[in-house]
């Protein structure tokens, strides 16, 4: 079996016309903490897309976890949380038990109810997320990034293998990140979940990562992140098309 969670050879896409991913050839290895990089309209969302299994490649081979995608069944070992998760308003009619219960994809029995223990799972997950004093509270009554974290316990529920999370600090407040990127890194360490994470946000997740990957259209680098720090800034914005912050991670300890 691959040691590879997800695996890209020469993936290509096009929306209608438009080469939108060009010949990607990427390969994401258990425990890795990849973020990837990229201008607005670099293909990051619709790279994501292609690793869920929501669009097809319209060349190329994707891989999960060492299966063809098109045979791949255990949905469950990939948690997904997308940039709009935390948008619910106050009146939204769910608690933070329901929201992250709902997340259970595998049910039993004939009428595929809820397993018996689906209470303790429910605290387990919002355990990981450090958010189970908040288990009756209604979503709508939480911050964007406590509901953010509410999204990612309800992803952890299914207790997946790689976790790809898209922009999740987008409408958190900047307090609110560090702290929430420190619990991805426990996530990576502790449970040693695969983590792929889609951000603008590189100089606050530097210490967090393992990888980078930056991506406009191809794959421009994917190494270590010891090897993305060490890149000029020319050759970064050769690539990215405008001026990039140079990470500056050991300032940013917390
Ligand atoms: N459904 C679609 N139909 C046609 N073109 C699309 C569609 N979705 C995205 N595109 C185009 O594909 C390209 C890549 O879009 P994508 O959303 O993957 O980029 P992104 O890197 O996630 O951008 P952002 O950082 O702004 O979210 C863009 O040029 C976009 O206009």
């Amino acid at each position: 079996m691959s040691s590879f969670d997800i695996e890209l050879n020469q993936v290509n896409y096009r929306y209608e016309k438009e080469l939108v991913l060009s010949n990607i050839t990427l390969r994401v290895a258990k425990g890795d903490f990849l973020a990837i990089l990229g201008p607005n309209g670099s293909g990051k969302s619709t790279l994501v897309k292609l690793i869920l299994g929501l669009i097809k490649p319209t060349s190329g081979e994707i891989k999960l976890f060492g299966t063809p995608i098109q045979q791949f069944k255990k949905r469950e070992w990939i948690g997904y949380v997308s940039q709009k998760s935390n948008a619910f308003n106050q009146r939204f009619p769910a608690t933070v038990f329901e929201v992250v219960l709902s997340g259970l994809t595998k049910k039993t029995g004939l009428m595929k109810k809820y397993p018996k223990n689906k209470d303790n799972l429910v605290l387990q997950a919002l355990k990981s997320v450090q958010m189970e004093q908040f288990i009756h509270q209604p979503i709508g009554e939480l911050s964007g990034g406590q509901q953010q974290r509410i999204f990612i316990a309800r992803a952890l529920i299914n207790e997946p293998k790689l976790l790809i999370l898209d922009e999740p600090t987008v409408g958190v407040d900047h307090e609110n990140v560090q702290s929430f990127y420190n619990m991805l890194e426990e996530l990576n360490k502790k449970q040693e979940i695969t983590i792929l994470l889609i951000t603008h946000d590189v100089d606050t997740v530097s210490n967090r990562i393992s990888h980078v990957a930056c991506l406009n259209k191809m794959i421009h680098f994917h190494g270590y992140k010891e090897e993305y720090d060490a890149m000029e800034e020319d050759v970064r914005e050769n690539w990215y098309g405008h001026s990039v912050r140079k990470i500056h991670h050991k300032e940013n300890v917390t």
